[in-house]
């Protein structure tokens, strides 16, 4: 099998039906047609109150490495037959368009453009898969983790799925998702070094398992190393693991910092207890106990319930697959595009579906929040060339049920698409990733309690601008006139 192509690269990485659109495009003088299109999910991941955004990172990446290769041109060419001079025209592909997007860690909302892509045609065109794959998957699983955080609270959460992710690149990128999201540490290496997330690790029951015996296992690995967290289920947690745990570091004294110990199995909240009056009996009160074992934020919730002594939570399979939910389902839309007589026209995909129906027009979202509580008050979806801060009072309503409305006095509005690229050129610089995920903390922190509860939280207003509200109208309206001619 030849996956490994000296010279492979992401340009491919799209669906066949780009690049035959691309063709049409391009054969029918209309690949360079300005155009914008606009990415966004129509509902909340995990009926969650917010979405916390991530994949900006890869995203710019991927544009900033949007050739196509020798081994790409020849594929094209020899597999799919494109025929030569639309493969002199893709040689020369280079990556020319206006890219607003939200930034990671921003929270974001259904139905509100949280990735803006301007520019000609055939290359909006192109991106659309590779976009949508990084952000639906990267903002999903930064919500995901934002979710089990939440019930976490101040106590530590560490990711411990990569073995569990859709392959490698999911642990990789899912692993920073989640670390901006809210998980403290990693057991993922290569993410620690390529990212600078802090690493953590326990160890197996294979150790456990290769001395056939607890003590041994404790008393080797606290001889090879200063930190220990012992796991202590493989056998009997009560009346073995623990007792060869307190044993070993009793013995170890100084020599090493006993951290704690790790359960894996079991009724937790009684495990846990029981183990914690051990530890505290034993002189060890500052010893933690941490727990994994399948564990998501509903599990963790009832635990806390039950009084479970549990200090550090371990998350793999449910946090890094995003277990309930396991797509975003953001799509990416043409709003606008460039007529015959060089005129920009919004456009709207109409469906029977009244959700699926899109909101024309190139657009920014502005966040309102009040002045005295700088809590949110909805985002308002506005046409470009609309500022809401031009007004003294906002009027905002329901884009559906507009009899749903206030008026906001003593507001700010903050733009949420940022400017990433401008004429295909990078003009934003990456944060680093802690500010990243400080940033996701302080948004949450912005936030109002009763959007931030794990069940049925009340809906964050999205609301579109009367301008924006009427355009729709009226280009629904036109399409309606245009099929009835038909
Ligand atoms: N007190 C508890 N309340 C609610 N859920 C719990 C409690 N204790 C454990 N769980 C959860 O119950 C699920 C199943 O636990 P169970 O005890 O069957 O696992 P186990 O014995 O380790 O089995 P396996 O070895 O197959 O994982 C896990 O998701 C675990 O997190
Ligand atoms: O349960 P998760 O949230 O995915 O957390 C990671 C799991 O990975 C390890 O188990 P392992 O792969 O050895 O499998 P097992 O515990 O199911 O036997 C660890 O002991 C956790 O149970
Ligand atoms: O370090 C651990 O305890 C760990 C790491 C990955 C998966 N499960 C547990």
């Amino acid at each position: 099998m030849n996956y490994n192509y000296p010279d492979d690269s992401l340009m491919l990485h799209t669906d066949l039906y780009q690049i035959n659109m691309m063709k049409t495009y391009w054969e029918l003088e209309r690949a360079n047609r300005h155009a914008v299109f606009e990415c966004y999910f129509r509902s909340m991941p995990f009926k969650n109150g917010y979405a916390v955004f991530a994949g900006l990172e890869r995203l710019i990446d991927y544009f900033e490495n949007l050739r196509f290769t020798a081994s790409d041109l020849a594929y094209l060419k020899e597999v799919e037959e494109y025929p030569e001079d639309f493969i002199a025209y893709l040689a020369d592909f280079k990556f020319e368009c206006t890219v607003r997007s939200a930034v990671e860690g921003e929270l974001v909302y259904n139905n509100e453009p949280i990735v803006q892509i301007e520019g000609p045609l055939a290359q909006c065109q192109l991106v659309e898969t590779a976009l949508l794959n990084i952000i639906n998957y990267q903002t999903l699983i930064a919500t995901k983790a934002a979710r089990i955080k939440s019930v976490v609270g101040d106590e530590l959460l560490m990711e411990f799925g990569s073995r569990r992710a859709q392959e490698m690149d999911a642990a990789i990128w899912g692993t920073r998702a989640a670390y901006i999201g809210g998980c403290d540490s990693t057991s993922n290496v290569r993410a620690g070094k390529i990212f600078g997330i802090p690493t953590s690790g326990t160890h197996a029951h294979s150790l456990v398992q290769s001395y056939i015996d607890d003590y041994k296992a404790f008393k080797a690995y606290a001889e090879t190393h200063r930190d220990c967290v012992f796991l202590v289920d493989t056998y009997d947690t009560l009346k073995s693991g623990v007792p060869n745990a307190i044993k070993v570091a009793n013995e170890m004294g100084d020599k090493i910092n006993f951290m704690g110990v790790r359960i894996d199995s079991g009724d937790m909240a009684y495990i846990s207890k029981k183990v914690r009056k051990q530890l505290d009996e034993a002189g060890y009160p500052e010893a933690k106990i941490y727990a994994s074992n399948d564990l998501d934020e509903a599990t963790i919730l009832n635990l806390k319930m039950q009084h479970a002594k549990i200090d550090v939570w371990g998350v793999g399979t449910k946090l890094i697959t995003a277990f309930d939910q396991p797509a975003l389902g953001a799509v990416y839309k043409l709003v606008s595009i460039e007529d015959d007589s060089g005129q920009m026209v919004d456009t709207i995909k109409l469906s029977n579906n009244a959700e699926k129906v899109s909101t024309p027009g190139k657009k920014q979202v502005w966040r309102i929040t009040q002045k005295e509580t700088q809590k949110s008050e909805g985002d308002y979806i506005a046409l470009w060339d609309e500022n809401p801060n031009d007004l003294e009072e906002l009027f905002m309503f329901h884009p559906v049920h507009t009899y749903i409305n206030k008026t906001v006095v003593n507001f700010e509005a903050r733009p949420i698409l940022q400017d990433i690229y401008h004429d295909g050129q990078l003009i934003y610089t990456l944060p680093a990733l802690e500010e990243i995920k400080k940033v996701a903390n302080q948004n949450h922190d912005n936030l109002w309690e009763e959007y931030k509860r794990d069940l049925n939280p009340q809906l964050y207003p999205v609301d579109l601008s009367q301008a924006a509200y009427d355009n729709k109208m009226k280009i629904i309206d036109q399409v309606r006139k245009k099929v009835k001619e038909l």
